[in-house]
């Protein structure tokens, strides 16, 4: 048998208690199948977490083997499996971890008045006896055993000091205060920790654990208030998954306690770069998605829309980041383009597509992106693209649509309204067609009659959803030549008549080209 963990040789470090596949699993939709636990075990012992709690063995058959292979194949990573304080459930809990390098029987049993009275229907007494004699049982089967007084931040102090008394006598060698039901607040659990060590007085026996439930969204403060109190050991599940509303999350008081270095003097042996890999992991077993605005693994915990943020990360990242993605595991911050993000952000994603574009034309091309912005939900680099090549293309045309109308429907030949500017004259016509795209395109030609004749119409949406932009080609042919014009934009119709005017004004270019050579020769 081995001792307790090496962790807890050092007094700054904190023990990383992880209980993804136990506590987390108790998450109604969330079970995971046996090659799933083995997988998610193997990436949590690499990241460096000091406990995986595999499991609940009396739970199920598959629950003993997966708590099982888990053990034996783990390395230096103590493997712990669940037990009530009942003899049955501690001798199978036993025989699923003792193939570990390091095992772990974890007992516990409740301590509320509460549950005592309407769970367990003990008196005080009887548990206290329970306690002792679970105890000794599990430290007669292993060395290290933990001890959780469910329900303990309900727990009468007076009391919860005879149980940890008792349980640190029996051989307990860590003793767990889980705020079960998520009821506590900081300041009360790190009293409830600086009182119970001070008043125990075989304290420094065990190593104190946190195990907090996120009822009221306080899992992650109480957790590292336990630590202000004294525990050294923080029980947690990746993406915050377990019961109701879950655990602490893993991710984020690994983060905390990193970056509030100043604050928190702890270290842990978590290999931060591989949070995300762990979080997207445990999201795809447990198909559970990760909120978006989620700390630390969240997709936008290192992405920033805003444009006075997005100016303050290009001048410098600490303005606005309190981490650097690549301490979690994110390769680079990402500076979303939308409505809310400004002229400096906009030249910068420019030069990354590769365009350079004076002052008139980026400030006109910042116009438009503002103004699809507004229409659209995403703007994505394509939607950029496209706007700017659009901008780009439409700099020197001597036709321009100013607005367009189209009715279509069951009712009838559709009609388009159209005004052009052309050549500065501001012209409207109103023409009916074979459908919407036929009466824009004849509206446009009763505008500016020309023969050529029209050999693709062809439109894909830039990027996916309903209010993606459309983006329209149109070959026109003329005299054994071919033009293609192209035209984005949200509305198709318009993306259409746009496209269709680029490729008239490039026939118009060639016939002025055509002429010029025709004078000078
Ligand atoms: C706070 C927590 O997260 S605790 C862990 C919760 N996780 C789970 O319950 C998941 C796995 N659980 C299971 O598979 C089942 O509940 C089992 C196998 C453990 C037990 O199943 P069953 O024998 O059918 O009992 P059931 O779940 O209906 O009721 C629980 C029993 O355990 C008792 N019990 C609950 N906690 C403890 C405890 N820590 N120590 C001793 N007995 C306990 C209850 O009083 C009840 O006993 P009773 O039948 O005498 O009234
Ligand atoms: C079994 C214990 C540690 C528990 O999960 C809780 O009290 O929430």
């Amino acid at each position: 048998m081995t001792t307790t963990s090496s962790a807890a040789s050092s007094k700054d470090k904190i023990v990383i208690f992880d209980t993804t596949l136990r506590d987390g699993e108790q998450c109604p939709g969330a079970s995971m199948t046996y090659e799933e636990k083995l997988e998610v075990a193997e990436l949590l012992e690499d990241m460096g977490v000091d406990v995986i709690e595999a499991g609940f063995p009396i739970a199920s058959q598959g629950d003993f083997e997966a708590v099982q292979e888990i053990a034996r194949r783990a390395g230096d990573v103590t493997i712990a499996g669940l037990a009530r304080a009942i003899p049955g459930d501690i001798t199978r809990a036993a025989e699923a971890v003792r193939v570990a390098k390091r095992p772990r029987i974890h007992t516990f049993v409740s301590t509320s008045p509460i549950h005592l009275a309407h769970q367990m229907k003990k008196t005080e007494e009887q548990v206290l006896d329970i306690i002792s004699a679970t105890v000794a049982q599990a430290r007669n089967l292993v060395d290290d055993v933990e001890w959780s007084a469910m329900d303990a931040t309900r727990t009468p102090i007076d009391y919860l000091i005879r149980c940890v008394d008792a349980a640190i006598k029996a051989g307990a060698t860590t003793i767990n205060l889980p705020d079960t039901v998520g009821y506590a607040v900081p300041e009360e659990y790190a009293a409830m920790f600086r009182r119970i060590v001070e008043a125990v007085p075989n304290s420094d026996k065990a190593i104190f654990s946190t195990h907090c439930h996120d009822d009221l969204g306080l899992a992650v403060a109480n957790s590292l208030a336990g630590v202000a109190g004294g525990a050294r050991q923080i029980e947690c599940t990746i993406n915050g998954l377990g019961e109701r509303a879950g655990n602490a999350a893993l991710e984020e008081v690994v983060m905390a306690i990193r970056t509030r270095g100043d604050f928190y003097p702890y270290r842990t042996d978590v290999e931060t770069p591989m949070l995300t890999r762990a979080s997207k992991l445990v999201s795809a077993v447990s198909a559970f998605p990760v909120q978006y605005n989620k700390a630390i693994v969240g997709r936008n915990a290192f992405s920033h829309e805003s444009g006075i943020h997005q100016d303050g990360m290009l001048k410098n990242a600490e303005t606005y980041e309190i981490m650097t993605p690549e301490s979690v595991g994110v390769k680079a911050t990402s500076l979303v383009m939308g409505k809310h993000s400004g002229r400096h952000a906009f030249r910068e994603k420019l030069k990354e597509l590769g365009f350079e574009l004076g002052d008139n034309a980026l400030e006109d091309a910042f116009k438009r992106f503002k103004d699809l912005a507004d229409r659209k939900k995403h703007v994505y680099d394509e939607d950029i693209e496209a706007l700017v090549g659009d901008e780009v293309a439409t700099a020197n045309e001597r036709i321009r649509v100013l607005a367009l109308t189209v009715i279509a429907g069951t009712g009838g030949p559709a009609k388009a309204i159209i005004s052009l500017d052309v050549d500065g004259t501001h012209v409207t016509k109103e023409v009916t067609g074979n459908g919407p795209v036929d009466a824009t395109f004849n509206a446009i030609k009763a505008i500016v009659p020309h023969e050529a004749k029209m050999s693709l119409y062809q439109v894909h949406a830039v990027t996916e959803g309903t209010d993606a932009q459309a983006e329209v080609s149109v070959r026109l042919e003329e005299d054994g030549k071919s033009v293609t014009g192209r035209g984005a934009d949200p509305d198709t119709m318009v993306a259409s008549a746009k496209a269709y005017i680029s490729a008239v004004n490039k026939i118009m270019i060639k016939r002025q080209r055509q002429h010029a050579q025709a004078v000078s020769a």
